[in-house]
Parts: structure tokens; C-alpha cells; sequence
């Protein structure tokens, strides 16, 4: 459960009073995420999401998120949308960190995604990449070859405590991509954490997206290698060929793929699998005090590293050009 910060009931109602909607009936902490504290709120005027930015937002940052997802909702992504106060800031200030009051999206995420789910993914990312081209702002990507570096040195020597060996493959990891990471591929604003518990579905049908708080400047088949490596593996850790050309023909059907982005899926799909080791060990490693939060796995990550490692063309994932 992720709940970092408590809220209490005094603090609340003065922040729920700057909006216009109704007084608070309840206020539940959420059971999944690991990054920020979200709450359920529901008010008299309906249900809302109630988020507190934690360690890994800069605060400055935040404007780029608000204005993302307004700017996608208008051009037809289905995504939630901050709330505006009455004084038209969405941005306020509750139990000392950042806060937002934003809309309720309807739907579920699915557990165990199918070859229909990985399809419609691709669609939509694919959809949302189109509609950030006229997206007018840009966020570098904190996440990316700097960033991985950092998240290294949080571990700190401390990652041969979660897998032998697990430091000396980081560093080997790491001058691998300082060497080869792709350069010129083409570039937007990317969702970069589109796992499945940020897609929601309704009745069979892929009903929004969710929680763009590590969108970024970056490029745009790197979205794509992240969804292969949370959509696309079993739950043994098997990839699944005919999920990542479900998800490849779903993206491929709404924004071509150029050879050199098909050629770069190794790579970037290996970097992306990188990233999320790394910062699901450093979560592990340093699980705050008293916080509702189950950290994820970061092994299950290495094991996809793993595998990618052994790849060097895209017909190894079940890909044609
Ligand atoms: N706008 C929304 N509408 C409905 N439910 C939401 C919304 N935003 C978040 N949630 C719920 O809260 C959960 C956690 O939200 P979110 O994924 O944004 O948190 P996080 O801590 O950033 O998680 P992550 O670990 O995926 O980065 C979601 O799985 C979902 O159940
Ligand atoms: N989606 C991420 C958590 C948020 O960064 C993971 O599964 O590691």
C-alpha cells in the first residue's frame, strides 16, 4: 500500500474547501503504487483522486504533469485531469508535500494481460504519442543513462545483498549503455511506467491511462520497450512472443515504426529492463520507516535484463521489420 504521509482530517477539509467540490465524506488510503501517497477521496460531489508527491517528483516538474494530462484528455486520451481550484491553480500544499486534487477514472487493471490486452496497449501508446506531438512543453527524462548512474550509487555496494554478483553486472550494465545507447531515433513526450496497473479497462475494452508522473522527453520506442518488458513476459519469466507482436501490431497500426527504432527494441528494451531493476532495488533497499508500501520485486527485472542481454535482433522477439 502506498501511504507515506498521513493526512488529517482538520488538514484535509481546509484543502478540499479551495475546490468546488462539496465537503469530504471520506478519505481512503489506496492499495497499489509504490511512488506517491494516493488517497481515494469522495466528496459530495463525487469520487475523486487525492495525490501527495513523494520522494521521486520534483516539485518543479509537476506543472509539466498537470498540463500533460490536460492536454492529452482534450486530444482524446482518455486520462484523468486535475481539478481545478477556485482560484485556478491545480497545484496546492497538504501535510507538507505537493498536492492535487485529480479526476476519477472508471475501470480496472488487469492482472494477467492477454494477447488482446497487449494489442490495445500498443494502440493506445501509440495514440498518445500522436497527441503529444503538439504538446508544447518538454521534460527531460531523470530516469535515463545519468539516472541510472545515480540509482547505482544509491544501492551503494548494498545490491550483492539482494544477488550475488548483482553490483558487478550493474557496472557492466551501465558502461554497456554509456557505450551503445542509440542516439538520433526520433523523440517525443513518452509515458516511460505504462505497466499494467497504470492502464485501466471497462468491459473488455482499454478504458484510460493512468499516473504520468515519470512522463518525459525521450525516445519513443523506448515507451515501446518498456511496455514489452510489463506486458509481454509470463508470470515464470518467459517471454511471450505473440504478446509482443500483439503489442508491436497494435502500436505499428496508429504510429509506423522506422528500421532503426525496430532495430534499437533490443537495446532499449535491455536499458529499459535496467531502469527498473534499479529503481525496484533501491526501493527495496531503503523501504521508509512506518510506510504502507509493498516494494516490487527487482529481481524478476534482472531476469528480463537477462534475457535481453542474449538478444540482438528484433526477429528474436517474434518481430518483422
Ligand atoms: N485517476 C485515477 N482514477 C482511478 N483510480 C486511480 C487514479 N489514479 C490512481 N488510481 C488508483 O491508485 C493506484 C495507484 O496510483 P498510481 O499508479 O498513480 O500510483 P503510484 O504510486 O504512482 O504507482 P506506480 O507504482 O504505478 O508508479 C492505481 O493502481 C489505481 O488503483
Ligand atoms: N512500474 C514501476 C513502479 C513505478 O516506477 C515498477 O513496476 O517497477
Amino acid at each position: 500500500m502506498a501511504v507515506y504521509t498521513e493526512v488529517n482530517d482538520e488538514d484535509l477539509a481546509g484543502f478540499v474547501a479551495q475546490y468546488d467540490i462539496g465537503g469530504v465524506l471520506a478519505c481512503k488510503g489506496i492499495a497499489e503504487g509504490v511512488e506517491n501517497t494516493n488517497y481515494i477521496l469522495r466528496t459530495e460531489k463525487g469520487a475523486y483522486i487525492l495525490t501527495l508527491y513523494e520522494k521521486r517528483v520534483d516539485r518543479t516538474d509537476l506543472p509539466f504533469f498537470m498540463e500533460l494530462m490536460e492536454h492529452l484528455s482534450k486530444s482524446g486520451v482518455t486520462c484523468p485531469t486535475p481539478i481545478h481550484r477556485r482560484d485556478g491553480k491545480v497545484l496546492g500544499e497538504l501535510a507538507g508535500r505537493p498536492a492535487a486534487i485529480i479526476s476519477f477514472l472508471e475501470g480496472v487493471w488487469i492482472k494477467r494481460p492477454s494477447v488482446e490486452h497487449c494489442g490495445a496497449v500498443g494502440r493506445a501508446l501509440g495514440a498518445m504519442h500522436n497527441a503529444t506531438l503538439s504538446f508544447p512543453m518538454s521534460r527531460p527524462n531523470s530516469l535515463s543513462l545519468a539516472g541510472w548512474l545515480a540509482l547505482a550509487r544509491q544501492a551503494d555496494g548494498r545490491a550483492d545483498s539482494v544477488l550475488q554478483g548483482l553490483t558487478a553486472t550493474i557496472a557492466d550494465e551501465l558502461a554497456f549503455h554509456e557505450q551503445h545507447w542509440p542516439r538520433g531515433l526520433p523523440t517525443g513526450v513518452i509515458h516511460a511506467d505504462l505497466f499494467p496497473d497504470n492502464v485501466f479497462f471497462l468491459k473488455g475494452k482499454l478504458s484510460g491511462l493512468i499516473d504520468f508522473y515519470f512522463a518525459c522527453s525521450d525516445i519513443l520506442a523506448y515507451d515501446v520497450a518498456v511496455c514489452l518488458n510489463a506486458w509481454c513476459f509470463e508470470p515464470d519469466h518467459a517471454y511471450n512472443a505473440t504478446k509482443g507482436r500483439a503489442l508491436l501490431a497494435g502500436y505499428r497500426a496508429v504510429r509506423p515504426l522506422s528500421d532503426a527504432e525496430m532495430n534499437a527494441m533490443p537495446i532499449l528494451a535491455r536499458g529499459s529492463a535496467l531502469r527498473f531493476m534499479l529503481t525496484r532495488l533501491v526501493d527495496w533497499l531503503n523501504v521508509p520507516p512506518g510506510a504502507m508500501v509493498k516494494p516490487k520485486d527487482p529481481l524478476e527485472y534482472w531476469k528480463k535484463l537477462r534475457f535481453h542481454q542474449r538478444v540482438s535482433s528484433p526477429a528474436e522477439y517474434g518481430f518483422d521489420l
